[in-house]
Parts: C-alpha cells; sequence; structure tokens
C-alpha cells in the first residue's frame, strides 16, 4: 500500500512573494495562537499546584499515573543497568565523539591592560542548575542526553536535572537513564510537555527550580520555554528549538535515494517536521518523488512521516544560485548540500547545522559524528547558533583599577559623567583622586 500522496514539484520562478512566503511557512507557526493559550494554562496550573497538577497533566497528556514526577536514585540505577549491550555501546561510542567536539570548545579568559593601570578582564563560570529536556512524546530520544549532558558537565554546572515525558511504567527508559546516568545528572522527572518547562521553571516540592532550560520538544514545549523566559525573573532559555526541519539544496550530482532517505529521516520525527528540497534539477526532483513513495512504504513510522510529507515541499529554480538564495532565507535548522560544490557552498546559507556533500546524512550529526543535534529551528538560525559548550557558561566582566590608573582614567569619566548631568559619579571618581 502507498501512504503517500506524492509532494507537487514547485516551480518558484512561478510564485510571487505572498506564495513564496506562504510556501514556506513552518507547519508549527500557523497553530501558534491556540497553542500559546492552551500552554498558560498549563503554567498556571504548576505554578499554583506544584506536583499535583504534574500528576494530573501527566495523566491527561500521556496517560500514566505517576506515582511521583520525580524517579529514585535507585529507580534510575536498575532502569540503567537494563541497557541492552549493543545499546550501551553505540552511547559510548556517540558520548566520546561529542565529548570530544564540546570539550574543544572551552573558551579562553581574556585579560586586557585598556590603559596603564586599568585591567580588563571576560571570565566564564559555570550555570549552577540547569534544566535538561529530552523529547519523548513520540519517540524516546537518549541521544538528546548526551546533547544536552555532556557541555553541561563539561562547563562544570552542579545540578542537572533532566525532564521527559513517562514511559507507561511511569519510568524512564533504560537508554535514557543510562545517558543520564554516564553524563551526571543529578535529579531524574518522568515530567514531559509544557508541564515539565513550568517545573523546571517555578520549582515544585519534587522538581528543583532552575536557571536556564535547555532542550528540543514540540510546539507546547517550545512554547512554554518561550513563555517563562519572558516573565519577569524567569529562567533563560537555550533557544526555539522546536519541531525539526531539513532543507536540502542538490544539483543534478545528487542520488535521490540518498535526498529521499535523508526528506523522511527527519520527517519521522513528527507529523510537524518540514522537510524542504530545492533544486535546479527537474530529474533530481521527479526521481526524489519515486523514492519517497518508495521507501516511504518500508519505514515502521510511515504514518507520521507521511503526515509529515504532506507539507513537504519540493521546488524547481532556476539556478542553483536561486536555490542557495531560498535556502538562506529560510534558515533551516538542518542545511544538506548534496552538490558538487558542496563545500564552497557551506558557508553561504545560515543553517543551525551544515551537512556538506552526498556522504554527510543529517542522521549522522542526530547522533554521533560530534556537533550537537540541538540546533535553532522557525528561522532562529538566522540568527541563534547550535547548541554548544557556551550556552552552558555565564560570561562576566572584572576590572581592577591601580590609583594611578584612576587618576589617569578620571578626565575621561568626569567629562562623560558632567556631559550626562551625572554629577554624583563624577564625585565618585573625584573622591579618591587626593588621597
Ligand atoms: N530542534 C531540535 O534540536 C530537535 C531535536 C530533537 C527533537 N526535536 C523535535 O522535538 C519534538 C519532540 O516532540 P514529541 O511530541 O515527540 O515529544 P515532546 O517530549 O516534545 O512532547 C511530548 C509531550 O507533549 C505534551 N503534549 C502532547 N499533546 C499535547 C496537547 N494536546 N496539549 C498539551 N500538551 C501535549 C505531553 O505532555 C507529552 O509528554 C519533535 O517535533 C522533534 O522534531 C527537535
Ligand atoms: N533530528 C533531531 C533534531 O532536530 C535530533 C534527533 C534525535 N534523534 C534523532 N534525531
Ligand atoms: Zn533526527
Amino acid at each position: 500500500m502507498t501512504y503517500l500522496s506524492v509532494p507537487p514539484i514547485t516551480r518558484w520562478a512561478e510564485l510571487d512573494a505572498a506564495q513564496r512566503r506562504e510556501l514556506l511557512q513552518r507547519p508549527a507557526q500557523a497553530a501558534e495562537s491556540q497553542t500559546v493559550t492552551r500552554v498558560q494554562g498549563i503554567l498556571q496550573q504548576v505554578r499554583a499546584e506544584g506536583d499535583a497538577a504534574l500528576q494530573r497533566l501527566t495523566a491527561q497528556f500521556d496517560r500514566v499515573e505517576l506515582p511521583t514526577p520525580r524517579l529514585t536514585p535507585g529507580q534510575v540505577e536498575v532502569q540503567a543497568a537494563r541497557v541492552p549491550a549493543e545499546v550501551r555501546a553505540a552511547i559510548d561510542a556517540a558520548y566520546d565523539n561529542i565529548y570530544a567536539f564540546h570539550a574543544a570548545q572551552q573558551p579562553r579568559p581574556v585579560t586586557v591592560e585598556t590603559q596603564p593601570g586599568v585591567i580588563c578582564e571576560l571570565r566564564y563560570a559555570p550555570l549552577q542548575r540547569v534544566g535538561l529536556y529530552i523529547p519523548g512524546g513520540s519517540a524516546v530520544l537518549p541521544s538528546s542526553v548526551l546533547m544536552l549532558g555532556i557541555p553541561a558537565a563539561l562547563a562544570g554546572c552542579q545540578h542537572l536535572v533532566l525532564c521527559s515525558p513517562p514511559g507507561a511504567d511511569g519510568l524512564l527508559s533504560p537508554a535514557v537513564c543510562y545517558a543520564a546516568t554516564k553524563v551526571g545528572v543529578t535529579d531524574v522527572v518522568a515530567v514531559g510537555g509544557a508541564q515539565a518547562v513550568a517545573a523546571l521553571a517555578y520549582g515544585t516540592e519534587s522538581v528543583p527550580r532552575v536557571d536556564k532550560i535547555f532542550g528540543p520538544g514540540n510546539a507546547y514545549v517550545t512554547a512554554a520555554k518561550t513563555l517563562v523566559s519572558s516573565e519577569a525573573g524567569g529562567p533563560a532559555i537555550d533557544m526555539p528549538a522546536g519541531p525539526s526541519e531539513l532543507l536540502i539544496v542538490a544539483d543534478k550530482t545528487a542520488d535521490a535515494a540518498f535526498l529521499a532517505a535523508d526528506l523522511l529521516s527527519q520527517a519521522e520525527h513528527g507529523a510537524d517536521s518540514q522537510v524542504i528540497l530545492v533544486s535546479s534539477s527537474a530529474a533530481v526532483l521527479e526521481a526524489t518523488c519515486h523514492e519517497l513513495a518508495r521507501q516511504l512504504d518500508r519505514l515502521p513510522r510511515r504514518d507520521i512521516a507521511a503526515r509529515a510529507l504532506t507539507a513537504c515541499r519540493l521546488i524547481l529554480t532556476g539556478s542553483l544560485d536561486e536555490a542557495i538564495k531560498v535556502a538562506d532565507d529560510y534558515a533551516p535548522e538542518h542545511l544538506s548540500l548534496q552538490t558538487e560544490r558542496a563545500a564552497e557552498q557551506a558557508g553561504q546559507i545560515r543553517a543551525g547545522s551544515v551537512f556538506v556533500g552526498h556522504y554527510a546524512p543529517v542522521a549522522g550529526g542526530d547522533y554521533a559524528t560530534g556537533t550537537n543535534h540541538v540546533l535553532p529551528t522557525y528561522g532562529a538560525a538566522r540568527a541563534s547558533s547550535s547548541l554548544g559548550l557556551h550556552d552552558f557558561l555565564r560570561r562576566y566582566t572584572v576590572q581592577t583599577l591601580s590609583h594611578s590608573g584612576l587618576k589617569a582614567l578620571a578626565p575621561t569619566v568626569t567629562a562623560l559623567a558632567r556631559e550626562e548631568g551625572l554629577e554624583a559619579h563624577a564625585r565618585a571618581i573625584e573622591a579618591r583622586l587626593n588621597l
């Protein structure tokens, strides 16, 4: 049985500006206002009722009766010991690559004597309490535990509070518990969705409040992160890391079987994933349509992928340069360049993470190349970065002045202070000059 009505090929040149915008609108954006209203209600319930609300909302959305939201260390240990040997080995191997890439990101402190006797420093300190959201609604993602936990541990964060939707047994999976133990998670909470974000933001009887919330999630999770971070005194967040996005730029050298496989790999994350292929080759686009139908039929998660493919875009441009321009305007989470001159083009398009050439499938980076798979979505890659070690650090400055340094600086400061009408500032300098 064929699950897919093959997405049509759209000729970019035939669209006006409004049609182009509509074609590339993210599916999750369309439902945004309803999502926000629902999430506001969830946040309010958790803030008012703590654990009781977490239990009620988990029963409602996840259909699981939780005895308590937080797992005991014993429960985590028992679950972790159940991980099959081959999964443990894969987690260990992925850990090594992710660790190597993130350990190399330690920033260097800066010390500059801006003028004699005036020393300025830029220093880094770890965030103390971090919340790690691990998606678990439609697929359980132990790989995300590594992507969040490794940089958190390398940065030196003291409290790593992990939240993820529970399985039917009220627990988290053996692989998630094994990865959590390996990275040094301190608190494991079997709650997902917007209610988990609320618990991390406000704290409950069993969930410690955190300073910053990290991690990808569906539209509810992402809306909750955005809302709590905008509240006065609310936690910081990493970025809007929402439903998966992949945009592939392909030329005539691309292999349609690879293209379809990659599009399906991100489509299977959820019906709200957005996958796009832009090419100047009509033959490549047509061959990819056939491949999509052929490969989809053989996938276990074909119903999810098929729903995501209803929003799949296959776009025919007049030239490869035009394809690059379309990709740059869209600023995808994942950019795959399956072109002859992919290495050259890698810096020309804004994206969360770039996969260069025919042998760099996004799935490789999702698990184990070493780069982080928590990436900006919704076009945020135009200004936001992929997750890294620096996100778990706080940057602050320090200045140390000698008496002679202050004397030399004084005329500059007092003149500027008086220009701004701030006499007390000028006097705070002058009080120290006549010692
Ligand atoms: N951008 C990235 O870096 C990145 C990385 C990994 C995964 N992802 C994305 O994360 C997402 C994971 O989504 P998911 O749904 O599988 O898991 P999830 O853990 O994000 O969300 C599941 C939770 O959503 C809540 N929920 C479900 N239906 C609800 C409703 N109608 N109202 C309120 N709450 C509801 C439930 O509490 C449930 O526990 C996918 O879209 C995937 O593409 C993104
Ligand atoms: N593609 C996801 C990021 O959007 C990450 C992931 C986890 N597991 C598999 N893939
Ligand atoms: Zn993926």
